[in-house]
């Protein structure tokens, strides 16, 4: 049995009417989109801008309803849950946002910050709040003596570890990472990564990667769906969609990748890790 299963999805947006020359109009931005994530797995969902992709982990992550289809997770129908089940949902599946300082509230410290989550649902953790911080600040890779510290004390890469920490802290089944590595510099880039493959394999639970960057999705994935215009053009392991991909929008996607020059991914690099040191 698969972990989530979204099924026939379909969210449109009525849009804003601005008089006669713009009016009223109901826009779909996800079109009967079907997928399954299995416990473990780590499926990607690529596509250009405005394809609807981040629109489709809201609703996986019942952050939007969608306006037909269903959305089950471990075999219940969670597309309209509420109180208790929504709750047990939001428990056993997390996201993680592009931008990790919006969603770090600048006057809380990161103690209060990556319990939050255990706040919300009246959990005390066993050894105190301190000691549950601390935990968490060592497995994304962080000093555990800076839990007292404050957002804007930490540099783009360890903001978004601290997203990450925020994110176990209720021991999730799903974790949803929508362009989770985008705004970092490469080489910061590939530290996180690596946490988030480590992170799984300790302790085993499934991801939807959300990017525009192939080559992180390369490195990340074991399936990837690729979106366009609202809709699953193609879904297959990564060596399929990568090597053999059948779909004329996929082979469109896979041949903009730029190469790159090692000489300037080398600088790029040494600069970040530079950054990341200050
Ligand atoms: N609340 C909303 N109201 C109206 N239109 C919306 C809303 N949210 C998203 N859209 C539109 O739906 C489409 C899909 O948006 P979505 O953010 O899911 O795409 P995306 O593939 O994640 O893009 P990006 O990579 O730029 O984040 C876009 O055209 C967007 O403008």
């Amino acid at each position: 049995m698969s972990l989530l299963t979204i099924n026939g999805v379909t969210k449109q947006f009525v849009t804003r009417g601005e008089g006669v020359l713009a009016p009223k109009a109901t826009f779909t931005a996800v079109d009967n989109v079907s997928f399954e994530v299995e416990l473990g797995e780590t499926l990607a969902i690529v596509g250009e801008s405005g394809s609807g992709k981040s629109t489709t982990a809201r609703i996986a992550a019942r952050l939007l309803e969608p306006t037909s289809g269903t959305v089950e997770f471990d075999g219940q129908d969670v597309t309209r849950a509420t109180g208790k089940d929504l709750a047990r949902f939001r428990n056993n599946v997390q996201v993680v946002f592009q931008d990790p300082f919006s969603s770090l509230n600048p006057r809380y410290t990161i103690e209060r910050i990556v319990t939050a989550p255990l706040t919300y649902q009246g959990i005390a953790p066993k050894g105190g709040r301190r000691a549950f911080a601390q935990e968490l600040m060592e497995r994304v890779g962080l000093n555990p003596d800076h839990c007292q510290r404050y957002p804007a004390q930490f540099s783009g890469g360890q903001a978004q570890r601290i997203g990450i920490a925020r994110a176990l802290a209720v021991n999730p089944k799903l974790v949803i990472c929508d362009e989770a590595v985008s705004a970092l510099d490469v080489s910061i880039q590939a530290q996180v990564l690596k946490l988030l493959m480590r992170l799984q394999r300790e302790s085993g639970f499934s991801y939807i990667f959300i990017a525009h960057d192939l080559a992180v999705v390369r490195q990340i994935s074991q399936r990837v769906a690729v979106m366009n215009k609202g809709k699953i053009v193609e879904l297959g392991s990564r060596d399929q969609i990568f090597s053999d991909p059948q779909d004329e929008y996929t082979k469109t996607l896979l041949a903009a990748v730029p190469r790159i020059n090692p000489e300037w991914d080398r600088r790029r690099r040494s600069l970040g890790r530079a950054r990341e040191a200050s």
